[in-house]
């Protein structure tokens, strides 16, 4: 149900309760006429007039401004009219009542959710990728991620997933053109140095990558999940990084049963943070299936964050927490209290020679990043702004540096498999029997998925979930 019909629509573009000034919206092919029966005259395009709205009867719902954007020059690139009101709820409600009963014969109907943004990207006013970036804009949780979105609005992000696709055109140009010259296949490897081309595209994409992951980080946060050993302080860690008392702390082990999350903004990157039960063998029937639930949350972590008493010696359980999370996860082996280990040896806390990391249980060597290791002390907040910069650096951050774009996951998606297919392509070239058309074929499909990201290739149903989440009157 991507285009829904060609009808005018209109909506309350505003939020929702009382306000200093309300907006409706309506768009639509011609809406001229509408206009004139709507409020009793023409306007003069994209001027402001100040008039009274007025009620079927000439009764007086509202004075306000009514400007006419007349189409393709727009917001929707249709004609569009905007009634800018007194921001109360009964005010608004009037006057959309109002614009329904004017604009029946022109057959006006209420906007679906996101159907003005979906009417700018149909008539080409935004690629999809700019369009999501209006969603995200609006639902920013920091300034970090409105900085950004913006920067996706304005179309920094689509420039450059498009001029990657161009330049992957390019060469495929080439090679199709080289097809029908069977005997120059041998060499035009050589002679368009192709392959170098392809590394060059593989080097850029790989960066766009990272930038998009960055975005999308900035966008939906990262779950960062506190895991160990009853007792060792994940709650006391939870408050301390929220700055308020939001997890039960007590010194009885097993004291968090369910989990405990809250989110927290550092540099502007939503934090996730997950509080587990504490992982011991219990035959406590409501411990045991909190501490199973602390598995789950090990296994869906972007971050763990491995909970040690920095008194003892490193723990058996850290290989398990190895082995539940996801390939490539970074796990941070925090050890907490060191200000007892101070107290009680009279030192300052020194890393162990015996907390070298530890292999996981299943094998997976090489898939963990780095195991990095850190003391704190929950209680007194040493180490603490330590751990934030270190969890800023394993969300791949460059302090004071925000994302370059904002994006959603299935920008990612559409990359990863636009890499897929140029890895592919970089398997062909170094045959030594090259075979071009399908080394043509794998730079079509790397083109195609870049083309996912800006609308260029999508399906009705992409557009419908995508402007389904707007709110209503976008
Ligand atoms: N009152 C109001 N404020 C708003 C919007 C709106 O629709 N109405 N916007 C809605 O989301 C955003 C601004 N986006 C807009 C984008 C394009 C055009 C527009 O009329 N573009 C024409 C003319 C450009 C020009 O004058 O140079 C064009 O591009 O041809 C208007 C708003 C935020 N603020
Ligand atoms: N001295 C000191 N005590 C701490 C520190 N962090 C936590 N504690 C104490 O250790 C005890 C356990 O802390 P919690 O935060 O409840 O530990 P937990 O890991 O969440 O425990 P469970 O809920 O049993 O899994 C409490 O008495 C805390 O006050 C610290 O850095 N220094």
């Amino acid at each position: 149900m991507s285009i829904l019909d060609a009808k005018p629509i209109v909506a309350i573009a505003t939020a929702p309760g009382r306000a200093g000034i309300g907006i409706i919206r309506l768009s639509g092919l011609a809406l001229g006429p509408l206009i004139h029966a709507l409020l009793g005259q023409d306007l003069k395009p994209r001027h402001a007039h100040f008039l009274p709205f007025r009620d079927g009867d000439g009764g007086t719902i509202d004075e306000g401004i009514a400007i006419h954007f007349p189409g393709p020059h727009s917001y929707t690139g249709e004609d569009v009219l905007e009634l800018q009101g007194h921001g109360g709820p009964a005010v608004l409600r009037r006057l959309l009542q109002r614009c329904l009963e004017a604009g029946r014969v022109h057959g006006l109907r209420l906007a679906a959710p996101g159907e003005f943004t979906q009417r700018a990207f149909l008539n080409g006013r935004l690629d999809l990728a700019q369009a999501e970036a209006v969603a995200d804009l609006i639902d920013a949780s920091s300034e970090a991620a409105a900085r950004s979105a913006v920067a996706s609005l304005s179309g920094v992000f689509s420039a450059k997933v498009n001029d990657l696709a161009d330049r992957i055109t390019h060469l495929r140009i080439l090679v199709e053109a080289t097809l029908d010259f069977p005997e120059e296949e041998i060499d035009f490897l050589e002679k368009y140095q192709a392959a170098a081309t392809l590394a060059g595209l593989r080097e850029e994409l790989a960066d766009i990558l990272a930038k998009t992951r960055q975005g999308v980080a900035l966008r939906d946060g990262l779950k960062v999940v506190l895991a160990g050993e009853p007792n060792v302080g994940k709650s006391s860690l939870l408050n301390a990084l929220a700055g308020e008392d939001i997890a039960i702390v007590t010194p009885i082990a097993g004291t968090t049963r369910d989990k405990v999350t809250q989110e927290i903004h550092l540099d502007g990157v939503p934090l996730h943070i997950i509080d587990t039960a504490g992982l011991r063998d219990t035959d406590d029937i409501v411990e045991s299936l909190g501490i199973e639930r602390s598995w789950n949350e090990i296994a869906n972590a972007d971050i763990v964050l491995h909970l040690q008493d920095a008194r003892l010696p490193i723990q058996a359980i850290s290989a398990r927490i190895l082995a539940h999370c996801r390939p490539g996860v970074p796990v941070l082996q925090v050890f907490n209290k060191i200000d007892l280990v101070e107290k009680e040896s009279g030192t300052a806390w020194q890393p162990a020679p015996d907390t070298v990391p530890v292999q996981p249980e299943n094998g997976q060597t090489g898939t963990h990043h780095a195991l990095t290791t850190i003391g704190i002390s929950a209680k007194r907040g040493d180490g603490l702004d330590a751990l934030r910069q270190q969890l800023l650096q394993l969300a791949g951050w460059t302090p004071g540096e925000a994302s370059p774009w904002l994006a959603r996951a299935r920008h990612v998606e559409a990359l990863n498999l636009a890499s897929a297919h140029l890895e592919i392509a970089a398997l062909h070239a170094a045959q030594n029997d090259t075979v071009l058309d399908l080394f043509a074929e794998e730079l079509r499909l790397a083109h195609d998925a870049l083309g996912e990201i800006t609308g260029k290739v999508s399906s009705d149903d992409l557009l419908g979930m995508i402007f389904s989440s707007f709110c209503i009157g976008k």
